[in-house]
């Protein structure tokens, strides 16, 4: 309440300190000194003091420095006592030993026994050695004092003075004098800064070493930004939590860092190989990724464990701190205008891996599928493949988008189907524009030898929805399942099969994948496969398969919603370096705007592109005329043989035709088939009947 204004109640005083600050803003300065006991105020104030973060610093700081003297010392006296022993070559010959580098520890072992041999040599030297002195000490005192009379006789008969005969002898004395005068001055002083000049040694050396407890540290040194060295490697490993690891490497001591191989910058990180003492298993480490990564002073997300060809190695890859959370450059088909493709010997410019080189995915004769969870970037990342290939004009292009937001829509006008929408209906239309290519497929294989097929891509996004369709066509085959009645799944198996050698390719993106709505077979026709991030390890199993993610892939250590774009790329079509089973790019990321301009400039290659945006499902068929054409003139027909000539009149409509169909067809005409000699047949004589029997609506019946 301000000054200014009279109360018009009588204000109740606060009844304690606790009161007081709970009834107004300025708490503190309500208390009123005498009311609290001084014990509490002293205990307050020195609480205050003790954590205040200045005082924490200071704290820390003489901690830090007093380590660096007593490290600095026990390194320097370690390194003095080594250089006089062979500690160091049993300690070496040891950590090869243990890394199980036998022609390593026998190098040590031999250098140690020559440092022994020559200790032995100086030592039996040394006990000559008070002979050799008295002898040395008096023939060099002698010569000394020769050589100076003999310069003072010269002397003398030059300047004609017998006193000089003695004069260099006297200046040595004297000059033995002032060194003695000298030393006696200065000995003093010595004697006291020496101990400071030694303890300043040890910590210059403490320090350089950070022998000091990493709370010890400044806050910015303790940030995990510190660039990863041998040592930091070695000591992450041995607090790793491996019993067997944590004694090699204690017995290694120093020469832990022979289980490391140089570490090499590799794009925004560096790369060591890790060889791991005998009994520590790859898949041990692997399993403790966030420790390793924590251990390092890194995000998990920052660690990479994949497994190199050699035996009982693991290959670290260790993002410089923040660095793969900055966006990559822009797609080359956005900043090149002038890029063109090649389905045979070009390569999509897909983004970059972890070191930061071009990662490139050949397209030729692969089929492909990218999963991953939703919002992560697969229609963007498949998309990018799509819009590079387009700028190749022999690429024909049929899309199902089964999202149906307008993602695919800039292929308007440049591929020759687009469906577009989620229902039943377009996963309907999805699964016979499959069906087509499966019938386009088996009319490119019976061409002639040597025919020019050109690349025809059958993309389905969001392909999960045609698996999960749950419609059913007339014969009562289902759209979507894994049965080998589900169409779409049949279809897809057939062009996995059978389409890579003619250049009929699958492209599928699906989300979130379960054996349902993404069955085993489908996910391991395709010859590539990439995954963005995924919640689980056996999603990426599903993803990438076993041998993937046992070789490190892990698509379910991506951060979802962090790494959009950032996919784990298995199999065929890019470069893997050897001995892994991965490769983790980092997409460019086109956007709808960008993918527009792109399409457009690959519209500009080819003469117009009509874009059927459902599937024209051509005349309608009158199945029970059609069959009584294929039976023709005979007086029966095997059921096999009338499906044959259906598919053979018009295989678009027919070729996915069974027994079941026919049976369907002809059901309730009285021209069903029926057995003949033990075999099913149809009769021309009863079709002929059926037809002229069935009454006029009936005659333009609609698909069966
Ligand atoms: N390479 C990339 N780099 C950075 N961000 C990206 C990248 N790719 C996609 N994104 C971001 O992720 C968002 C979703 O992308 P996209 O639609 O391709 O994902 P999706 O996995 O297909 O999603 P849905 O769940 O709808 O299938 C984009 O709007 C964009 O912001």
């Amino acid at each position: 309440m301000s000054n200014n204004v009279v109360p018009l109640f009588k204000e109740e005083p606060p009844t304690s300190a606790t009161d007081a600050a709970a009834t107004t803003p300025d708490a503190p300065a309500l208390v009123i000194p005498g009311r609290v006991p001084w014990w509490a105020r002293s205990r307050n104030a020195i609480a205050w003091a003790v954590t205040h973060e200045r005082t924490r610093a200071v704290g820390r700081g003489a901690v830090r420095n007093g380590m660096y003297v007593l490290g600095g010392a026990r390194i320097t006296t370690r390194r003095a006592w080594e250089s006089r022993t062979p500690a160091r070559y049993e300690r070496l010959a040891r950590a090869a030993e243990v890394a199980g580098d036998y022609e390593a520890a026998m190098k040590w072992d031999e250098q140690g026994q020559r440092f022994r041999a020559m200790r032995h040599k100086r030592r039996m030297d040394l006990l000559h050695a008070p002979e050799a002195l008295a002898r040395g000490l008096l023939v060099g005192t002698g010569a000394t004092f020769g050589g100076l009379l003999l310069l003072g006789i010269i002397l003398a008969i030059g300047t004609k003075h017998v006193a000089d005969v003695v004069a260099p002898l006297m200046l040595a004395i004297e000059t033995i004098k002032w060194i003695v005068v000298i030393v006696t001055v200065v000995w003093g002083p010595a004697m006291a800064v020496g101990p400071l000049l030694a303890l300043a040694g040890f910590w210059a050396v403490g320090r350089k070493r950070q022998a000091a407890p990493n709370w010890t540290l400044p806050a910015a040194d303790r940030s995990g930004g510190d660039p990863i060295t041998p040592s930091i490697v070695v000591k992450a490993m041995h607090d790793l939590g491996i019993a067997p690891m944590r004694t090699a490497i204690k017995e290694m001591g120093d020469a832990g860092a022979a289980m490391l191989s140089l570490i090499k910058i590799a794009g925004c990180g560096v790369e060591v190989d890790v060889t791991l003492p005998s009994g520590v298993t790859t898949t041990e480490v692997q399993n403790r990724r966030r420790k390793l990564a924590e251990n390092l002073g890194r995000h998990e997300h920052e660690v990479f464990i994949t497994i190199p060809p050699a035996p009982r190695t693991v290959r670290l890859w260790i993002a410089d701190s923040g660095a793969l959370d900055e966006p990559i450059g822009r797609s080359p088909l956005v900043t090149d205008e002038t890029l063109r493709a090649d389905y045979i010997k070009g390569r999509a410019p897909w983004g970059q891996d972890l070191r930061g080189d071009a990662a490139l995915l050949g397209l030729f004769q692969l089929h492909l599928l990218i999963t991953g969870l939703s919002n992560q970037g697969k229609t963007a990342a498949l998309r990018a493949l799509a819009l590079w290939l387009a700028m190749d004009p022999r690429a024909e292009f049929w899309i199902a988008d089964l999202k149906g937001v307008g993602d695919w829509r800039m292929f308007l006008n440049l591929a020759a189907v687009l469906i577009e929408g989620p229902t039943d209906e377009h996963c309907i239309e999805a699964t016979e524009m499959l069906e087509r290519g499966v019938a386009e497929m088996e009319r490119r294989l019976q061409s002639p030898e040597g025919t020019d097929f050109p690349p025809l891509i059958l993309i389905v996004d969001e392909a999960q929805q045609a698996f999960m369709c749950p419609v059913k066509d007339e014969a009562k085959n289902p759209y979507g399942g894994s049965k080998a009645t589900s169409r779409y799944f049949m279809a897809a198996r057939k062009i996995h099969n059978q389409g890579r050698a003619v250049n009929v390719l699958l492209w599928q993106g699906t989300q979130d994948p379960t054996d349902q709505n993404l069955p085993k077979l489908v996910r391991e026709g395709a010859h590539t496969r990439a995954s963005l991030a995924l919640g689980s390890e056996s999603q990426s199993r599903m993803a990438l398969g076993d041998k993937a993610v046992d070789g490190g892939a892990a698509p379910h250590l991506l951060r979802q919603g962090l790494d959009k774009g950032t996919l784990v790329v298995s199999s065929a079509g890019i470069d893997i370096p050897a001995g892994q089973s991965s490769i983790t790019v980092r997409t460019h990321y086109i956007d709808t705007d960008e993918a527009t301009v792109i399409a457009d400039r690959a519209k500009a290659l080819r003469d117009g592109v009509d874009t059927a945006r459902t599937l024209d499902r051509g005349e309608q068929r009158d199945p029970l005329a059609d069959i009584a054409t294929v039976v023709g003139t005979a007086t029966r027909v095997l059921t096999q043989d009338v499906l044959k000539r259906l598919n053979t009149l018009d295989s678009g409509f027919y070729n996915t035709w069974t027994f079941l169909n026919l049976k369907r067809v002809l059901e309730g005409t009285g021209a069903e088939p029926y057995k003949s000699d033990g075999r099913m047949v149809i009769a021309r004589e009863r079709l002929a009947r059926a037809l002229a029997n069935r009454s006029p609506e009936d005659s333009a019946s609609g698909p069966a």
